[in-house]
């Protein structure tokens, strides 16, 4: 029997990096448009919530088991915005550019030490729509927030976000940097451990 998933996500950078975390996995992992699953409303007030929402949604609509990331940026000074509305920060419309430009305004002023931020990753699995035992795991990437964009690779905040251990923002590192240690990355670690321990043996995880 194939083993498939659906990857519910619409974001073609969080897309291409799955393709690349998961390309060990022994399961299909497909984007949610092959089944026709649309974006819907993320209503959740925290990554795990909306992960979930989103994974529900693309089951149901798919009939497959489901798996979504909601991820984001949360700088301190800040308070942690934007946070959960890290794809909407700018507004109806937002783009990454105008949102990296939203949040370099709002960072105007304030020095490098107060520049902290880490990008957060919760990943939801579900069976069915009303998998009453999801797996959940989530996983964050600490760094600071540049005063201008550096790097051309990545997506969303990523030239904006300087890791000091690399030297380095995340659109600066090679794809393959960027997969072993963002928070997505660690993410995934985690997913396919509680995979391990929860799913193998049963149907899906062969
Ligand atoms: O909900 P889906 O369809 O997956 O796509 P989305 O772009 O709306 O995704 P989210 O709701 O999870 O919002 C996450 C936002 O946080 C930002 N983000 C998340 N991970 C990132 C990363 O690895 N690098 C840069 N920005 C990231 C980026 O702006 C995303 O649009
Ligand atoms: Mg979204």
């Amino acid at each position: 029997m194939l083993k498939r998933i659906v990857l519910a996500s619409g974001n073609a950078g969080k897309l291409r990096e799955f393709s690349q975390l998961f390309n060990s996995w022994d399961i299909e992992v497909l984007p949610q448009s092959e089944f026709g699953v649309s974006d819907t409303e993320e209503t959740g007030l925290s990554f795990i919530e909306n992960a979930l929402i989103k994974a529900r949604h693309a089951s149901r609509i798919s009939g497959l088991p489901a798996l979504a990331d909601d991820s984001g940026l949360a700088v301190d000074v800040l308070g942690g915005a934007p946070g959960i509305y890290s794809a909407r920060y700018s507004g109806e419309g937002a783009t990454d550019a105008r949102n990296n430009n939203k949040l370099l305004e709002a960072l105007q002023g304030i020095e490098e030490v107060r520049r902290g931020a880490s990008f957060h990753c919760a990943l939801a699995f579900v069976r069915s729509f009303d998998d009453p035992v999801p797996l959940v795991c989530s996983a964050q990437w600490r760094g600071h927030i540049l005063t201008e964009p550096a790097g051309e690779q990545g997506f969303g905040y990523d030239p904006l976000f300087f890791v000091d251990a690399e030297g380095m923002t995340s659109a600066q590192m090679p794809r393959e940097l960027k997969n072993r240690i963002s928070h997505r990355a660690q993410g995934v670690v985690a997913f396919e451990t509680m995979w391990q321990e929860t799913m193998l043996g049963t149907d899906l995880a062969g």
